[in-house]
């Protein structure tokens, strides 16, 4: 057949293309084999969408993860039916990167690339039935009822209706049985209609017409033909006036914008005559929604200390791939990085720079972008969809070559990339928790990295323990920076006893008098404070005096969170809400009291104890809208708030010269995380929210309370011993089997049913027990939370050793148990989560 074409060429190219490997979406777990047709060889691009018949009635959009030449062992290849882009969505590296990521996360490749396209470049699917064109109402032999009958009469005069249109033809709501009887009779096929959820910004323009914008006696002929018509002249003096091409014939060919031609008043059909006579013509023009912003500063002149940690960086990449910037808080590294990108930028490479929360990026972008403007592209989640495929647009076109995003932000279709710097590497939210792919971006940056030939900058005040180690291993390059840039110093820190003043009697509304007098000080001298509660709400729970009845999640095992502002029980887990008890439901009493304390309570206690202050608040209550965050910022930066009270997102990176005082509320609170990284945790969150005093001439004051001043962390802490610390706590990860010295899977199995997930877990922890490699497997134990949105947990945690393919094999065995397991009747409706490397 392909002779035909007499192509010789064409030929030679195709001859070893003639199957594609699709990646589909979910919940479809792998890719499928499918064969390219002859017909659509010479267009068959990596990255591109096509359509693709699933099974025997369903038509699903996939893109082409590989092209090659094996046919499939297990079924027989079906065609690829057509081809949606001729320029591919993604690229090769992408894809390359999103296999890695379902195999090292064990999850499915449809997942990530759920995760990786912005939902308005996904294709939004919906099922539509039309007639099968085998179907003939003759020789059916199936008997048909009322219902049937009326959906195919309504597909005679309408080729295609969706299930929607199905439901308002039989007036009832649920037609799915109906539609899938028909099926069933091969009387109508379902199948996927595909759409562009995309839209561009589009605006209307208007210029005057070529041939009279480039002759200045047509302008004014055109002048003459309006006198007397006023309205007509306005319009046309105005454009003239911000066009003007008597100066400059060529400016008309981008016109004005007919909303912003019409603002002062004049009328459009005014300006329709204008159109009608052949004076004016409209067009369309897509504009960009993120606006063109320049940069107005030049990186500055780095100090002596930075100097040598950029030439050390860059000697270190000479023969690592990845390095680590220690540099304490305030030691300049953002100016470090700036140095850095420039230099990869002026390469020709791109640059791709993560930080770990919105709430984060707000002060440092803006940083950035003095610097960079706008060749810089920010992507984060707070962006709308539309603004989103912008930026994506913007990486494939070259006008962001620069990129500073969220973690979602390594799945841009960069495809030379020449640096990722990480900042804040240690940050657990760069571990993404729900839904899969559970991946850290972190450790998916640098393999990504790899993959482009790139290196990794990771940076911290206080590194995670595993990347430290690799450092000290030798795997990555390591640079510290042991002091603040300028003539800042590090904060001084004192500790106060709660138990102690309690018994004294200075405790008022849960602070200590050093609390009180380090914020009073503070404020007599016009500076700013920033107090540390890792807590939202107004206190944790009510309680009931009488009884102790305590307001419990009805779809979790946790206690209500009081939001005093709403007068609501709010639960952290599900979102689950009810309005505040007037009296006990349990015994009747009114004695209801509040127990703890969260942001909103401090905030309220600190506005008793300092009338005089003005009072902030940062927490994920008050910033849930789009500019929550950066109007609390530009207040707490002019000055317009003494005291901002704040969950851990004020811990970070902020950089405000005028906060001397850092208060942490309860010290306590801090060290209590259930996991083997608590002190890890517990020492990057003091030392990080510390770090935002005294970040020039005056030096910082931290105060802490806690009821256990002496605990050694604390110590360690205001003493600064990182390093001390870091070796202490491997000899004890080392002799009880925790990371880095093993690699951690978390399987966590949930069922609404107590007894199914119970004994779903038992199950898979006997297979798991003959899985052949070097492991040791704990549990299945009731999660920390047994009960969440009404689905029992049970926990296992498998440690395994590092060493040779072991995750690999172990990953593939598990994949062969889990899916024996749900083939049980008993465990049909079980779920199983993995976790690869849990935070
Ligand atoms: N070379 C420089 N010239 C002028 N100002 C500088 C220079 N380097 C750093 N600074 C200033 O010093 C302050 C601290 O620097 P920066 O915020 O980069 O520190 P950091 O190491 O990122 O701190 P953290 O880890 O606490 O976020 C900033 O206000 C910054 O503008
Ligand atoms: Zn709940």
């Amino acid at each position: 057949m392909e002779s035909l074409f007499g192509d010789q060429d064409f030929l030679e190219k195709s001859s070893g293309n003639n199957f594609a490997d699709i990646v589909l979406p979910v919940p479809i777990p792998r890719m499928f084999t499918y064969k390219i047709p002859p017909l659509l060889k010479p267009q068959i691009q990596i990255g591109q969408r096509v359509i693709v018949q699933f099974g025997k009635k369903k038509v699903l959009t996939g893109i082409i993860g590989k092209v090659h030449n094996k046919p499939p062992q297990a079924y027989e290849a079906k065609p690829i039916l057509d081809i949606l882009d001729d320029q591919p969505s993604v690229n090769p590296l992408q894809i390359r990167f999103w296999v890695w990521m379902a195999e090292y996360y064990f999850c499915h490749i449809g997942e990530v690339m759920f995760a990786a396209l912005p939902s308005g470049l996904r294709l939004s699917s919906e099922s539509k039935i039309q007639l099968n064109p085998n179907f003939d109402p003759e020789t059916n032999k199936y008997p048909l009822d009322v219902r049937e009958e009326k959906i195919l009469e309504a597909l005679e005069n309408k080729p295609e209706l969706s299930y929607e249109d199905c439901e308002k033809i039989l007036g009832i709501k649920s037609v799915h049985p109906i539609l899938k009887s028909l099926v069933a009779k091969e009387a109508i096929l379902i199948f996927e209609k595909v759409q562009e959820k995309y839209t561009p910004k589009v605006e209307t323009r208007v210029r005057l017409l070529p041939e009279i914008a480039a002759d200045k006696n047509a302008i004014q002929a055109v002048f003459e033909a309006v006198q007397g018509k006023a309205k007509q002249e306005s319009i046309l003096l105005k454009f003239l006036r911000d066009v003007p091409v008597f100066q400059n014939p060529k400016l008309n060919e981008r016109g004005i914008d007919k909303a912003s031609l019409l603002e002062e008043g004049d009328s459009e059909s005014s300006l329709k005559t204008l159109i009608k006579n052949g004076v004016f013509e409209s067009f369309k023009h897509v504009v960009n929604r993120i606006e063109d912003e320049k940069a107005v500063r030049e990186a500055y002149e780095l100090s002596s200390s930075q100097q040598t940690a950029l030439g050390e960086i860059k000697t270190h990449f000479e023969t690592k791939q990845t390095v680590l910037l220690h540099g304490v808080t305030g030691s300049g590294k953002t100016e470090i990085y700036i140095k850095l990108i420039q230099e990869v930028l002026d390469s020709g490479s791109q640059v791709l720079m993560l930080l770990p929360e919105i709430a984060l990026t707000t002060q440092i972008v803006g940083r950035l972008r003095q610097v960079f403007g706008s060749q810089m592209g920010v992507y984060h989640s707070k962006y709308s969809d539309n603004e989103r495929v912008e930026v994506w647009n913007g990486v494939i076109s070259g006008r962001f070559s620069f990129v500073v995003g969220v973690r979602s932000s390594i799945f841009l279709p960069f495809d030379s990339l020449g640096l990722i710097i990480v900042d804040e590497e240690h940050e657990p939210s760069y571990k993404q928790f729900d839904p899969a792919p559970r991946f850290h971006a972190r450790d998916a940056a640098i393999m990504l990295a790899y993959f482009h030939q790139a290196r990794t900058l990771l940076g911290s005040a206080t590194p995670s323990f595993e990347s430290y180690y690799n450092a000290a291993q030798g795997k990555y390059g390591l640079t510290e920076i042991s002091h603040r840039f300028g003539d800042a110093h590090l904060p001084e820190y004192q500790l106060a006893d709660l138990s102690a003043d309690r018994k004294k009697n200075l405790l008022k509304l849960d602070s200590t008098r050093m609390m009180r007098e380090k914020i009073q000080a503070a404020l007599d001298r016009q500076e700013q404070v920033i107090i540390f509660q890792n807590r939202r709400g107004y206190s944790p729970y009510v309680q009931c005096e009488d009884c102790g009845w305590t307001g419990d999640c009805v779809q979790c095992d946790v206690s209500l969170t009081y939001h005093q502002f709403a007068e609501e029980l709010r639960c952290h887990y599900c979102g689950y809400k009810e309005k505040i008890p007037q009296s006990c439901p349990a015994c009747g009493s009114s004695q209801l009291s509040t127990q703890g304390m969260g942001t909103e309570r401090i905030e309220e206690s600190l506005s008793l104890l300092f009338p005089e202050a003005r009072m902030g608040r940062m927490d994920l209550d008050t910033t849930r809208n789009k500019y929550g965050y950066q109007r609390l910022l530009d207040e707490f930066g002019a000055g317009q708030i003494d005291i901002l009270v704040g969950t851990q997102m004020i811990t970070k990176g902020l950089d405000f010269g005028k906060v001397t005082v850092v208060g942490i509320w309860d010290g306590d609170r801090i060290l209590n995380f259930p996991d083997f990284r608590a002190g890890e945790r517990a020492y990057q969150q003091i030392t990080q929210v510390a770090g935002r005093a005294g970040r020039r001439d005056v030096k910082g004051q931290v105060v802490i309370q806690s009821r256990n001043p002496d605990n050694e962390l604390f110590e360690r802490v205001i003493r600064g011993e990182y390093y001390e610390f870091f070796r202490q706590e491997m000899i004890e990860r080392k002799k009880f089997y925790y990371p880095p010295y093993v690699k951690l899977v978390k399987i966590t199995t949930r069922h609404a049913d107590f007894k199914v997930s119970e004994k779903a877990a038992h199950a898979l922890h006997r297979e798991m027990a003959n899985i052949p490699v070097k492991k040791i497997v704990l549990g299945p134990e009731k999660g920390i939370i047994a009960r969440i949105k009404n689905q029992y947990q049970f926990e296992s945690m498998i440690k395994l050793d590092r060493s040779g393919d072991t995750q690999a094999t172990f990953k593939e065995s598990l994949g062969k148990i889990l899916e024996e397991l749900q083939s049980r009747p008993e465990f049909r409706s079980v779920r199983w989560v993995v976790d690869v490397d849990p935070s």
